[in-house]
């Protein structure tokens, strides 16, 4: 019997190479950090519902990923979201509706991940240190010190940055992820009781410290108690403020979205800040993947494409094509 394929993280990409390998006959074995999939798509559950802190909707460009997009709404697990569409710049705040489609999970963003491992075995709450290579097999090593194996080839799908030490074995491609720079993300959340008197739905900010605000109750089959918005910092703003605590950034993002959004802002009845330390690769790549096909060891994640959700898939995509390309 031939050993399984290990996919260190259950974000969109790593989800992308299984559903790839899974089809084409192959058995994996899926390592996850965190207690859920999703990582950057997932959502948090809350007091007021769960909220989409992450990734808030996603568009499709590429005709593999359209296909993909087109059997998650069969499933019932994405909607076309096609909110009130508004900018600000120069002061001004002015609708900005477009013909873009517009894709989001349903109920939350996490239910496609959800649907995507269905039955694929996942070790949750399993961080990876190590990856070895022996004479035939990989070898994996957690952060409690556990190995998992064997594995006949390992695929690494997660932030530039921490896959850079797991890809030690393969110089070449660790060298390639740690040129890569990641941007910071600081992403609030405010609940009203009572709904803010404004027809905005989703904002692209072009000045100050915010980059995008959304009001989050208006997505699909989300829970509609509360009047619930997402706030995202800019890149730079939230790189200047890596450090502040939660309360400082909600804060400041508050009082931004105050000044903009043009109607009365009460205290909110529940607030919440999350850090994403690696949201965004500063620049888009168009890699793909990396791959070290002789010593069976790929690399694939946003940052290997265009940062965006589309790009994760696709990236997960190409790995796993590139894997199966060699074996035969
Ligand atoms: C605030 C924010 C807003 C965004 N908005 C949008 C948007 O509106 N539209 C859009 O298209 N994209 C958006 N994005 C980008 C999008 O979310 C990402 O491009 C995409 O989700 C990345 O998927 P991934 O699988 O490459 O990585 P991730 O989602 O980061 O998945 C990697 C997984 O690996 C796990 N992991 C990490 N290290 C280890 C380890 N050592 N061992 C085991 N597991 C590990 C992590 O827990 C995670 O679950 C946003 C991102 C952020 C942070
Ligand atoms: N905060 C974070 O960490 C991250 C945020 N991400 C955002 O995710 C979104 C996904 O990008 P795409 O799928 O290309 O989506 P998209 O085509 O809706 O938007 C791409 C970009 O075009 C601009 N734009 C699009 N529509 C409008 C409009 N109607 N009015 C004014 N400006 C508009 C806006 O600057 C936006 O960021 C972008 O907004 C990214 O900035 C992507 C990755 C990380």
């Amino acid at each position: 019997m031939t050993a399984p394929i290990a996919i260190i993280g259950a974000g969109i990409a790593g989800l992308s190479a299984a559903h790839v390998l899974n089809t084409a006959g192959h058995e994996v074995h899926l390592f996850e950090k965190s207690r859920g999939s999703g990582g950057r798509m997932a959502s948090k559950r809350s007091d007021v519902g769960s909220l989409d802190l992450g990734a808030q909707y996603f568009t499709a460009r590429d005709r593999r990923f359209i296909d993909a997009v087109n059997q998650w709404r069969a499933k019932g697990c994405v909607a076309e979201w096609d909110p009130a569409l508004y900018q600000y710049r120069a002061g001004a705040l002015t609708p900005s509706q477009d013909e873009q489609p517009r894709w989001v999970g349903t109920p939350r963003m996490s239910a496609i991940t959800r649907a995507m491992v269905g039955d694929l075995p996942v070790s949750f709450g399993c961080r990876i240190t190590e990856a070895f290579r022996g004479p035939q097999h990989w070898s994996l090593q957690d952060a409690e010190g556990h190995n998992h194996g064997p594995f006949s080839h390992v695929i690494i799908a997660i932030p530039a940055p921490q896959a850079t030490p797991l890809l030690a074995t393969a110089p070449k491609l660790a060298a390639v992820a740690a040129g890569v720079v990641m941007d910071p993300t600081w992403s609030a959340a405010l609940a009203f009781k009572t709904p803010l008197e404004t027809r905005v739905e989703g904002c692209f900010v072009q000045e100050g410290e915010l980059d995008w605000f959304a009001r989050n109750r208006c997505k699909p089959g989300r829970e509609a108690d509360y009047d619930t918005w997402v706030l995202h910092g800019t890149s730079a703003w939230s790189r200047a403020h890596l450090d502040a605590s939660k309360e400082q950034v909600i804060e400041q993002l508050h009082g931004a979205f105050a000044e903009i959004i043009g109607c009365a802002v009460p205290e909110p009845a529940f607030t919440l800040a999350h850090r994403w330390l690696y949201a965004r690769p500063a620049q888009s790549h168009q890699w793909g993947a990396l791959a070290d096909a002789d010593l069976g060891i790929y690399a694939c994640g946003d940052w290997c494409g265009t940062g965006r959700v589309e790009g994760a898939w696709l990236s997960g995509f190409d790995a796993a094509s590139r894997l199966l390309d060699h074996l035969q």
